[in-house]
């Protein structure tokens, strides 16, 4: 079986990601890429590593178009453009994996809160299933709508996601979240803080306090845990491609040592393809141009130091989502992942 997909945002850092992954997925076929570009470029042009692999032009976004010739949409806009977009697609029988915050956060007041605007089509946002398939394999395989989940939230749920599934383990309330994010993780299109001279030799913290995956982290580990989960999260911008590496601590209250909390973390991941539960102290380098995320723990001071990191555009975005595309359309998990 073939299933035709779209790509929106071709120009984008995600898109190209998608692109790359897709060309080598026996089971799928890109049919169409959209761009707000007038003069409609090759998008060979506008990403010359797809040089004699991808024969595609840029279109425009219409709906119509878009619906009559894919099954299936990844939608890699920005959050707030992405919206109108599904919405459409949607109403066209389309199945959308949407790669932006637009159908992320289950209350649209919250949307309103951290994203400075109101939500445009909570009729779906109600659909919208989240897309982390170590957490949600089932609910994925039958949704119509995947909010494919930010590339620093991947990093902190599937870091503390086992302790908090594993009852009175940690305190709920006293977590910290340190997050340190290559460049690509702000898109391609070009901002300040992503320049050159003012990211490179250089780390820094952002956002600290209200950056906008805090709700987003706590909406899913409080899933997890069945009890309100706080997190303070603190991301930082560092000069490197691509890359996040997370680390959690949390308060334990009982008394575990390593060993078990790692059997915990096994237990919790096993015959999960994407999850390595590992011993050794984890590092960019080893998950970056790969699918995987790397996770371990140690315990310091009667608290869990989890660590955990993963490439921003495949574990973080990209590959994430084909993971999910392949458990919506009945795929193995892993094809063209591996
Ligand atoms: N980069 C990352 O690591 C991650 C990104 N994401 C999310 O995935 C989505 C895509 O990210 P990424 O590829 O990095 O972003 P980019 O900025 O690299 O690409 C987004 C593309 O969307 C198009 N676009 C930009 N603004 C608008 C607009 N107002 N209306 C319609 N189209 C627009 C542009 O394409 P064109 O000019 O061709 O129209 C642009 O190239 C975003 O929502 C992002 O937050 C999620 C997880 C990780
Ligand atoms: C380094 C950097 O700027 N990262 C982005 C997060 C990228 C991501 O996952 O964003 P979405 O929630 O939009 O999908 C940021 O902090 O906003």
């Amino acid at each position: 079986m073939t299933i035709d997909v779209a790509i929106l945002g071709a120009s984008g850092y995600t898109a190209l990601e998608l692109a790359k992954i897709l060309l080598r997925h026996p089971n799928a076929r890109v049919v169409a890429v959209t761009s707000r570009d007038e003069e409609q470029p090759a998008m060979a042009d506008v990403h010359p590593s797809l040089t004699g692999r991808l024969d595609l032009r840029c279109e425009p976004f219409d709906p119509d178009t878009i619906a009559a010739k894919a099954q299936c949409v990844f939608c890699a806009l920005p959050h707030g453009a992405s919206m109108a977009a599904v919405r459409d697609l949607l109403a066209r029988g389309v199945r959308v994996i949407d790669l932006s915050a637009d159908y992320r956060l289950r209350d649209p007041n919250v949307y309103a809160e951290w994203y400075g605007a109101s939500h445009a089509d909570t009729e779906n946002l109600e659909h919208a299933v989240y897309g982390l398939p170590e957490l949600w394999a089932d609910e994925i395989s039958k949704a119509r709508l995947i909010a494919n989940p930010g590339c620093y939230p991947t990093s902190a749920i599937l870091g503390l996601a086992p302790l908090l599934a594993a009852g009175d383990l940690i305190d709920p309330k006293g977590i910290i979240v340190d997050s340190k994010s290559g460049v690509t993780g702000a898109g391609r299109t070009p901002k300040l803080m992503t320049h050159f001279p003012e990211c490179n030799e250089n780390v820094e913290a952002y956002n600290v306090g209200w950056h906008r995956h805090t709700p987003e982290i706590e909406q899913i580990l409080s899933d997890v845990s069945g009890t309100g989960v706080e997190v303070i999260f603190t991301p930082h911008l560092i000069p490197m491609d691509r890359g996040i590496f997370t680390t959690s601590y949390a308060p334990l209250q009982r008394t575990v040592d390593e060993k078990q909390l790692l059997e915990i973390f096994r237990d919790f991941y096993r015959g999960k393809p994407f999850v390595r539960v590992i011993e050794h102290l984890p590092a960019t380098k080893d998950t970056v141009g790969s699918n995987f995320l790397d996770v371990t723990v140690r315990v310091v001071r009667q608290r869990a130091v989890v660590m955990s990191c993963e490439d921003n555009l495949l574990k973080g975005a990209s590959g994430a989502a084909v993971q999910n595309f392949n458990l919506m359309f009945g795929f193995p998990e892993t094809t063209a992942l591996l």
